[in-house]
């Protein structure tokens, strides 16, 4: 079979489970709301901007790569900006066939200029309802506790995923810095969600080893797994994972920023995916990482042979990962699998030229 081009995987219908909506804006919105709101940026245009949101070659680890955020967040503290780029991050992602979409973010940093939390949560919500009535993309929030913030924070977030239950939010997070901010510390949290019957997925195994992943899983109640790459370290603690069907949710590019990973070749999404393990595909933060679902996906095709029915599979179980009732996945899932068996590649022009 021919290769797959970036056009053809753009046709596909695709999930993003794990997208960050702080790191995730267009560059020019950055500029645009720096400019209404008086912040003043480390770059006064979109290219000399880019190399302070934009991470490279250069980063050296998480903790590296987690400072563009302070640039993005510096313009993240108004209600119109929580609307207009939760809105705006919903249209690129339908832009590319996004058909589901779970957004994160931590509302704890979003309060700079007095915000409340619910106003925070209800931004972010209505621009999503806006994108998800004028786009063919469904949307659901997850909130981030922080781990290297403190876990009386995180017990505030999980009591706001509580109240918020039902009405748009769909799970709770634990992010930022991994090594030396062990999970455990926000285990109050993580009870007081599952108390309430909600999902939780937690990144571990980014920046420390299977212990973290281990702890998720087993202290916090994890239901998925943010990234996961460090499990390849522990073949006893995958086999959990395996046996369990939990997902995870892997994001290639980043973690070849953050130096999870060497290279693309090295991602062990291969061999997760061979073992049988129920991997999903995801950006992570579409312009921290300069990224798109479907760029993704050709890299998994293009480093590491991912064929299209490989792809359809992986795509599947981003579906069947989804943080959704099980009737409403089981729906959108019936209409993905049939719009799959009738994909064929190749351009829209070229298939019109045959008829
Ligand atoms: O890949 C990541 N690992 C850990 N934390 C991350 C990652 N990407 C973004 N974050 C942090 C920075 C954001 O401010 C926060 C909430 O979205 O989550
Ligand atoms: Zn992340």
């Amino acid at each position: 079979m021919r290769n797959l081009t970036l056009q053809d995987i753009q046709r596909l219908p695709k999930t993003d489970l794990h997208v960050h909506l702080d790191g995730s804006l267009r560059i020019q919105t950055i500029l645009e709301l720096a400019e209404e709101q008086g912040v003043k940026l480390p770059g006064d245009s979109i290219d000399t901007l880019r190399p302070h949101v934009e991470v490279g070659d250069e980063c050296t680890s998480l903790v590296d790569y987690l400072k563009a955020f302070d640039v993005t967040l510096s313009v993240m503290q108004t209600y119109d900006a929580l609307v207009r780029t939760a809105y705006e991050l919903a249209v690129d992602a339908a832009a590319e066939n996004v058909r589901y979409m779970e957004v994160r973010y931590s509302p704890i940093l979003h309060q700079a200029k007095g915000m409340t939390l619910h106003h925070i949560v209800q931004a972010v919500l209505e621009g999503l309802a806006q994108a998800e009535k004028e786009c063919a993309i469904r949307t659901g929030v997850i909130l981030c506790g922080i781990r290297h913030i403190s876990p009386e924070l995180s017990n505030r977030l999980a009591d706001l995923t509580v109240a918020f239950k039902n009405k748009g939010v769909v799970g709770f997070d634990l992010a930022g810095a991994e090594e030396d901010f062990p999970a455990k510390k926000h285990r109050e949290a993580f009870s007081r969600v599952l108390a309430n019957n909600i999902n939780c997925t937690l990144h571990a195994g980014e920046a420390y080893g299977p212990e973290s992943i281990h702890q998720a899983i087993h202290l916090c109640g994890a239901h998925r797994i943010g990234h996961g790459v460090r499990l390849i370290e522990n073949g006893d603690l995958l086999n959990y994972v395996n046996d369990h069907r939990i997902p995870l949710e892997c994001c290639p590019s980043s973690n070849v920023q953050t130096r999870a990973v060497q290279t693309m070749a090295d991602h062990p999404i291969r061999l997760f995916y061979d073992l049988g393990l129920r991997v999903t595909v995801n950006t992570d933060n579409r312009m921290v990482t300069r990224t798109t679902v479907s760029e993704e996906y050709l890299h998994l095709h293009q480093s590491l042979g991912f064929t299209l029915d490989e792809i359809k599979e992986l795509i599947i179980m981003g579906f069947k990962s989804a943080f959704l009732p099980y009737a409403v996945k089981r729906a959108m899932l019936a209409d993905v699998v049939s719009e799959l068996k009738s994909f064929t590649p190749g351009s829209l022009e070229s298939k019109k030229e045959q008829l």
